[in-house]
């Protein structure tokens, strides 16, 4: 009687199973359908300066206030902020009636509007999310929003299969453009801005947390050299800290031609494939990663090259690829930044510590460490001569 039953069982929880795995699939794969839209929405919100308004209001703000001071249509804006709440990028804060019917009466034309009905008893405020949309301040991401979501860089992703099919050395931003990233950007000038913008955005997070969380990277230096520095913002980051090392920005010309003056640094035009400024030490942030192994040799030589025997090293900070290494949402953001890697730059790719080893070892260096930065896609390593 018992065999009977159980039987049955078994085969209806593997159908069960399966029919979740069905259910499941129908819902993902909405997400890849419509994967841009989050992207749209959130460069609309930065467009609009919608972290701003909020930002700059006493306290949480209405449908009506909001769109008013952004000069809007309000229930075009309704559905938009509906959208960024419901991702938890803005927050909706319960406001009592008084208030409500207070600040709705100041905006009598459009609080009549049944469709915004909804809207009453509610505003919005900021989170941790939306306040890296503002295009000002330490923790911004705009710049790279808007960087990514310009059609110069998304142009690039249309040729992605053709890339892996032909093999040939043809990057996909290539196929685009007809020429590569770098040759691009040193002849489109807001796109060279902004391609630095966002940069600098990344930096302003990591460097801080590389001076607090590895300081021991700069003890006893003089100078330091960050080769690729873009504008600067991650070499002012570290004179500001440690005052007594002389900065030195080293970038390609079109790069140095507009990077602001700062105190401490001196910039520097010039090829990393021909030579580097001669330093203490020299300082590769997402330098690496943009570039294949031969070429990675070759920047790391130029390095060796220009740093002094006694104090000498080279500081990479860069993503380290590792199963079971960082956290989930960590790993993801490097297998993501991979994938731009390869849409974006000529054989560029994000590395595993073999591969790390490999080109650090390939070029000449004893030996290396390699520390995690806390909360960050990337890693220290500091290799000695
Ligand atoms: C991905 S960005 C990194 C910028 C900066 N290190 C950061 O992390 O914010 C790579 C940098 O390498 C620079 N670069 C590319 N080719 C170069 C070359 N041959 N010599 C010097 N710099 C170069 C680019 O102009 C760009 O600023
Ligand atoms: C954690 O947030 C980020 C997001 C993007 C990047 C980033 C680094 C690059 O070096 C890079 C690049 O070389 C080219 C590109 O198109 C995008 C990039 O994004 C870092 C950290």
């Amino acid at each position: 009687m018992e065999k009977v039953q159980r039987e049955p069982l078994l085969v209806l929880d593997k159908n069960e199973e399966e029919e979740e795995e069905e259910l499941q699939a129908q819902v993902d794969i909405w997400r890849y359908a419509f994967g841009f839209v989050e992207q749209a929405v959130v460069k609309c919100a930065i467009e609009l300066g919608i972290a701003e308004a909020i930002e700059s209001h006493i306290g949480p703000m209405t449908l009506f206030e909001l769109s008013s001071t952004l000069k809007c249509d309000p229930s075009l804006l309704d559905r938009i902020m509906r959208f960024l709440i419901h991702r938890k990028i803005f927050k909706a804060i319960a406001i009592s009636q008084d208030q409500d019917s207070l600040r709705s009466n100041l905006f009598s034309s459009t609080a009549a509007n049944p469709a915004l009905a909804s809207h009453h008893g509610y505003a919005y405020a900021q989170t941790p999310l939306s306040r890296r949309l503002m295009r000002k301040g330490q923790r911004s991401m705009a710049a790279m929003i808007l960087v990514q979501s310009s059609p110069v860089m998304q142009a690039a992703w249309h040729n992605l299969s053709a890339h892996v099919l032909a093999n040939d050395n043809h990057p996909p931003f290539e196929i685009a453009h007809g020429e590569d990233f770098w040759h691009y950007t040193a002849e489109n000038i807001d796109h060279n801005n902004l391609f630095n913008d966002a940069m600098a955005c990344d930096a302003n997070v990591t460097v801080p947390a590389v001076v607090k969380g590895c300081s021991e990277v700069f003890d006893g230096l003089t100078s330091l050299v960050d080769v690729g520095g873009g504008n600067g913002t991650a070499i002012h980051i570290v004179v500001k800290a440690c005052p007594w090392i002389r900065g030195i920005n080293f970038d390609l010309p079109h790069v140095i031609a507009v990077a602001p003056q700062r105190d401490g640094v001196e910039h520097v035009a010039g090829d990393m494939f021909v030579s580097v400024p001669k330093a203490d030490a020299a300082f590769l942030m997402w330098v690496l990663h943009d570039w294949a192994d031969e070429e990675c040799i070759q920047i790391l030589k130029k390095c060796r090259e220009a740093i002094t025997k006694e104090k000498g090293r080279v500081i990479i900070v860069e993503a380290v690829i590792e199963e079971g290494g960082k956290q989930g949402s960590l790993k993801d953001v490097g297998l993501v930044l991979d994938m731009v890697m390869m849409a974006h730059t000529h054989l560029g790719k994000e590395r595993t510590l073999e591969e790390w080893d490999y080109v650090i070892k390939m070029a000449g260096f004893t030996t290396y460490s390699v520390k995690s930065i806390p909360n960050n896609v990337k890693s220290v390593i500091m290799a000695f001569p």
